[in-house]
């Protein structure tokens, strides 16, 4: 007689002891024939029988296997939570970014199904009143664990979850996620609260105002304290005492709402101009066609990419096929979203972090059982559970945002590119400043170059004004505004335009420097200035978060001459609203935007001119479409431009002309004023005349020169541990193995310490190795990340990146 039996393939979480090799283990019978690949598991491991997570990648009928093979412990999932696309695109991202299968697959799905979650099964409309008797006594949903209820049960509903005729949902355990705030509530009926209002008045004035406050509210709908205390007039120790007086009811309030599930009007398609028409029809026949053709959309900025991109989406559904949308997570505001939702309606789903695990998981769910068939999304969304794509949009390709700075260090471009071979459909890459790469791949003819060379309606790009710092200084002193922008601020003023003024904070930092010794404060972690910040009157570090107070004597000489140096956003909304005290200034930039839907917020505000001028960081240059903003100002255009990174006169040519295009998009025409040191650099003066075809030639010649991409193939190894001496020596290890890999044509820089060798307390050393062709390059990499994960236990961390983003 021979036994037939199922073996389950399972790929194990534990960490230092990764493999991308599963492991075997015996199908417990009732699971046998039920168990799929890319369902979540729980199985022993190790010695000690430790339980750890694991998922199914593959199910093997075998005729007799041997005995000792451990039993699966539990099955988390009745279905598999990653399709068959997914599981492959796993295998394939883990090759490319040389990092574990199980850490790709753990990307590729939403957080809730990561942390520990509590399940219960439901049933749905398609059960009968018979079924629901049996598996559902008492009417509701059941808590669903397979080790606790018996074989014939579990089979059952496995049957009925086949039939769709029930689901299973999934609860975090642990709430914290979930957006709190103190709530007040009045705890005694409005007749009461007055009569002790009078009897307070007179002695406390602030507690009968509270109490006032109190008696118009309806008692169970609480607000946040914190609207309490603005709208009574009351300090939070009134409330406090009122609490103790059992006046009122404090209470955990949960006070956001998702900004985007807000209805919208819905909007009809527009008439295209005929570079526009041009675009779609290209992009339209690649969806139909049958192979793979991807598209580079070049369009300057204001030049209708979004409704190129719509148009084609439209395409696809009409041939029962979804789309997904990705957008760097800046620029996924209401504007970008409502034009999506606008468009297409209920049909849409969107993902980014600013989603709760529970409102993420629900709009993954919608994907998955296709109820959503147009996904908008930043960088993760790239692995989103669409089924039979027809089409992928990036847009903004050139960000760098689009990169994963950890493990696994995946550019969503690639993976887009990866699911549009999968499922023969396009990938739209769109910019008006694509990135190098792309650009030279579509020389190449990798991608077909759709160019979109004008704004909407013949609308001229801005005017730009270069504005020679250095020469403004003598007249001006410190101050960060020149006079031609000051003159061009005061003119919108009053003419009632709006103004965006953009402080490049990359490459630079509000530091604390003593004017007579060169004193600077650093952080006592890392190897990095401390930054200034007025809101809370500290030092902070920006890696590590490090905070002490503002010196006020320098610790190094004692002298009192210790001023900060550089300006911070704080810094320049002061000295702006000094310059122009009835302006209404809208600031944003990190500390402004921390809080969730406060980034939406302050562009409602001033979408709905609540304030004449949006001063803030890199983060206002991309994608907004304000027809009232006719001057754009560059306060510093250069402090990128010093950076030791081969990328620093792309990222300034980019910035600058992305934010440029905030100007004049609508009928009045635009101004930008750029203040810069360095006026005759090429990024800068490209970034004038907004000539980006002018800059792709030049910045290639300079590539060229210095043997970087796109001509050569990049990555960067890293090695960090607290020892700087430990990570010094990995270091010339691993480029002592290497070397024997390359050939004499491979370029390698280092070891090297990074730009800042010390962040968190550890020490970083790097190397990186520019190559055009070495076969065992990836062999020879695959070792050392083996290799690695004894020395992870004792601190020593070895990072692997490709085509690291910079070099420094
Ligand atoms: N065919 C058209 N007819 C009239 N208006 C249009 C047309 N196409 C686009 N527009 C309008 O032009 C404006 C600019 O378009 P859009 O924001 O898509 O530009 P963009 O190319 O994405 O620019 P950016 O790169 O600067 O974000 C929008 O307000 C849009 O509604
Ligand atoms: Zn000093
Ligand atoms: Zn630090």
């Amino acid at each position: 007689m021979t036994v037939v039996a199922q073996i389950g393939q399972i790929l194990v979480d534990v960490p230092t002891m990764q493999t991308n090799d599963p492991y075997s283990y015996a199908i417990p019978a009732e699971w046998e024939h039920q168990l799929q690949a890319g369902m979540r598991v729980i199985v022993p491991f190790g010695r000690g029988h430790r339980m750890v997570d694991g998922v199914v990648v593959g199910v093997t009928d075998v005729t007799s296997f041997d005995g000792t093979l451990k039993p699966i412990e539990a099955v988390l999932d009745l279905s598999p939570v990653l399709n068959a696309e997914l599981q492959q695109l796993a295998d394939w991202l883990a090759d490319e970014t040389f990092a574990f299968r199980i850490t790709c697959i753990q990307t590729m799905l939403p957080n809730l199904l990561k942390t520990k979650t509590e399940r219960e099964i439901a049933p749905l409309d398609a059960i009968t009143p018979a079924e629901r008797a049996t598996y559902f006594p008492d009417g509701t949903p059941r808590p669903f664990d397979p080790d606790k209820l018996d074989e014939a049960t579990v089979a059952g509903l496995l049957k009925l979850q086949r039939a769709g005729k029930v689901t299973v949902l999934y609860h975090v355990k642990n709430q914290a996620a979930a957006k709190t705030t103190t709530g007040v509530a009045p705890l005694l009926p409005p007749d009461k609260l007055v009569e002790i209002q009078h009897a307070v008045a007179k002695r406390a004035p602030k507690q009968a105002d509270l109490l006032a406050y109190l008696q118009g509210m309806t008692p169970s709908q609480p607000q946040p304290q914190a609207k309490v205390v603005k709208a009574a007039g009351v300090s939070s120790a009134v409330i406090n005492t009122g609490a103790e007086k059992g006046w009122l009811e404090k209470s955990s309030l949960e006070v956001y709402r998702d900004p985007f599930h807000q209805p919208v009007k819905p909007t009809h398609p527009l008439t295209l101009n005929p570079d526009q028409a041009k675009a779609v029809a290209a992009i339209t026949a690649a969806i139909d066609g049958d192979d793979t053709q991807n598209f580079l959309v070049e369009g300057v900025t204001g030049s209708g990419k979004t409704e190129v991109y719509l148009q084609s989406i439209a395409v696809a559904l009409q041939q029962k096929r979804t789309a997904l949308m990705l957008v760097p997570e800046i620029a996924l505001t209401p504007q970008m979203v409502n034009r999506v939702k606008a468009r297409f309606g209920e049909q849409v789903a969107v993902l980014h972090s600013g989603l709760s695990k529970g409102e993420q998981y629900d709009e993954w769910r919608r994907i998955d059982n296709g109820e959503a068939t147009v996904v908008v999304g930043a960088r993760s969304a790239v692995f989103a559970p669409v089924k039979n794509v027809g089409l992928i949009i990036m847009d903004e390709e050139h960000e760098s945002s689009y990169k994963q700075d950890e493990t696994p260090r995946y550019h969503a471009r690639d993976v887009a590119l990866w699911r549009g071979r999968y499922n023969h459909c396009p990938v739209v890459l769109g910019s008006a400043t694509p990135s190098l790469e792309t650009r030279a791949r579509a020389a190449k003819g990798i991608y077909t170059r759709l160019v979109l060379p004008k704004r909407v309606n013949d609308r001229p790009l801005p005017t730009v004004h270069i504005v020679d710092m250095r020469a403004e200084m003598k007249s001006i002193g410190d101050s960060d505004f020149s006079t031609p922008l000051v003159a061009a601020i005061q003119a919108r003023l009053d003419r009632k335009e709006q103004v965006v003024l953009m402080l490049n904070r990359r490459g630079y930092s509000s530091f604390v420097m003593c004017r007579d010794c060169g004193f600077v404060l650093k952080c006592p972690n890392c190897d990095i200035s401390l930054t200034l910040h007025m809101d809370s009157h500290s030092m902070k570090c920006h890696y590590c978060g490090h905070e002490e107070a503002i010196p006020k004597v320098c610790p190094n000489c004692h002298s009192r001459k210790i001023r900060y140096y550089g300006t911070g956003t704080q810094k320049v909304e002061t000295a702006l609203q000094a310059q122009f005290p009835t302006a209404r200034i809208l600031r944003m930039d990190v500390d402004s935007t921390r809080r969730k839907g406060a980034h939406e917020r302050i562009l409602k505000q001033f979408g709905n001119h609540e304030a004449d001028i949006l001063l803030g960081t890199q983060m206002i240059a991309k994608g907004l479409d304000f027809p009232n903003v006719t001057l754009v100002g560059v306060l510093n255009a250069d402090t990128a431009l010093g950076l030791p990174d081969f990328r620093a006169s792309e990222r300034t040519f980019q910035l600058l002309t992305q934010v440029s295009g905030r100007a004049g998009r609508a009928t009045k025409p635009g101004e930008v004023f750029i203040q810069t040191f360095n006026p005759d650099h090429y990024a800068i003066q490209l970034a004038q005349s907004q000539d980006y075809e002018r800059f792709f030639v030049t910045e290639m010649a300079m590539r060229h020169q210095g043997s970087y991409p796109p001509y050569y193939f990049a990555v960067q190894v890293t090695a960090s541990h607290e020892d700087e001496a430990v990570a010094a020596k990995a270091m010339y290890q691993i480029v002592a193995a290497l070397k024997g890999d390359l050939s004499d044509q491979a370029i390698v820089l280092g070891p090297t310490p990074k730009a800042i060798a010390r962040v968190k307390r550890k020490y970083y050393y790097q190397v990186v190795i520019k190559y055009k062709n070495e076969p065992d390059l990836k062999a020879g990499l695959e070792q050392i990340r083996q290799a690695a994960q004894i020395p992870a236990r004792h601190g020593l961390a070895v990072t692997i990146d490709p085509e690291p983003m910079n070099f420094m």
